[in-house]
């Protein structure tokens, strides 16, 4: 397999600044291979994405977090997410992919590295499979640890994974919104049975991020803001927002991170909802120790 580049390495600087504190909570790193090998069952073979280049992007978007989120092409060895948040002088947290069978010792050794949630991976273009069974198990195990579920499905199997995602005892955060059609509009199907998931279940939080991944339009994603934007006016409090660089698989329409910021101020019009977006909520998932007493 051919290593892929999915992410320009000077994108623009955004007009938008996020607030003091903002968290990147869904970006991914990438090896070093010589270091941290790729799965054996890897559905692509990217060039290295290292920590280093996360946090220079960090920087340079006006971030001051990020939350690393174990990418399929890693498999369960979760050793090169936990480089990346042992590098990052307390500014990262992360979310692993682990076994059924993980051994307690090594779910308190994922704890100790930083690790605040468990993602499960419904993607059929990039799992194997996907056993709600053990997905749940999982889900028991990691609860007593204060951690959370991060789920990424499509829409069209919304339906059918709602049992499964009611029976999980924690919160449950969907990744880019379960993928709706965007082009059918604010009011669309499938835009529409997701906004009653969160209607209907409170501990349900979304990535409202994803604006190149879903929008057919591209840039300036006008079509991705007039969906989106209700969302997060109707959920304040159980949004979060991530560039996912380095963007995996994007091989045909690489986003520049710059203008991927730059969607924030369109999805989340006030300094307010912006606040709870790129700050509170994030806070809350993965540095709830630094809150103040409720
Ligand atoms: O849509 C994707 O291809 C994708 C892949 C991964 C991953 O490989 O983990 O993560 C994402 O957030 C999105």
């Amino acid at each position: 397999m051919t290593r892929t580049k999915t992410w320009v390495d000077q994108p623009s600087r955004p007009a938008f600044r996020p607030p003091a504190g903002a968290v990147d909570a869904h970006v991914h790193v990438f090896g070093p291979e010589a270091e941290f090998p790729f799965s054996l069952k890897a559905k692509y073979h990217p060039e290295d994405a290292t920590p280093e280049m996360l946090f220079a992007l960090r920087d340079r978007l006006g971030f001051s977090r990020n939350v690393i989120v174990q990418a399929s092409c890693h498999g369960t060895d979760n050793a090169a997410t936990l480089a990346g948040i042992a590098k990052s002088n307390g500014k990262a947290r992360g979310v692993a992919v682990v076994s059924p069978d993980i051994g307690d010792e090594e779910l308190q050794r994922l704890h100790a590295g930083g690790i605040r949630g468990v993602r499960f991976n419904f993607l059929k273009r990039l799992v194997d499979d996907a056993p709600k069974d053990k997905f749940l198990d999982i889900a028991r195990r990691i609860a007593p640890l204060g951690w959370h579920v991060v789920v990424y499905f499509e829409a069209d199997i919304l339906e059918e994974l709602v049992p499964f995602l009611e029976a999980i005892p924690t919160i449950v955060v969907v990744d880019h919104l379960g993928r709706p059609d965007i082009a059918q509009g604010p009011e669309g199907a499938e835009t529409q049975r997701f906004i009653r998931l969160l209607d209907e279940h409170p501990a349900i939080w979304t990535k409202v991020s994803g604006a190149e991944r879903l929008s057919p339009q591209g840039r300036p994603f006008d079509d991705f803001v007039a969906v989106i934007r209700p969302v997060v006016e109707r959920f304040p409090e159980r949004v979060l927002w991530g560039t996912d660089w380095p963007h995996p698989n994007m091989e045909h329409r690489i986003p520049d991170d710059g203008t991927l910021v730059d969607v924030i101020p369109r999805i989340a019009p006030t300094e307010e909802l912006q606040r709870k977006l790129l700050v509170d909520n994030p806070m809350r998932l993965y540095w709830p120790e630094e809150l103040p007493p409720a």
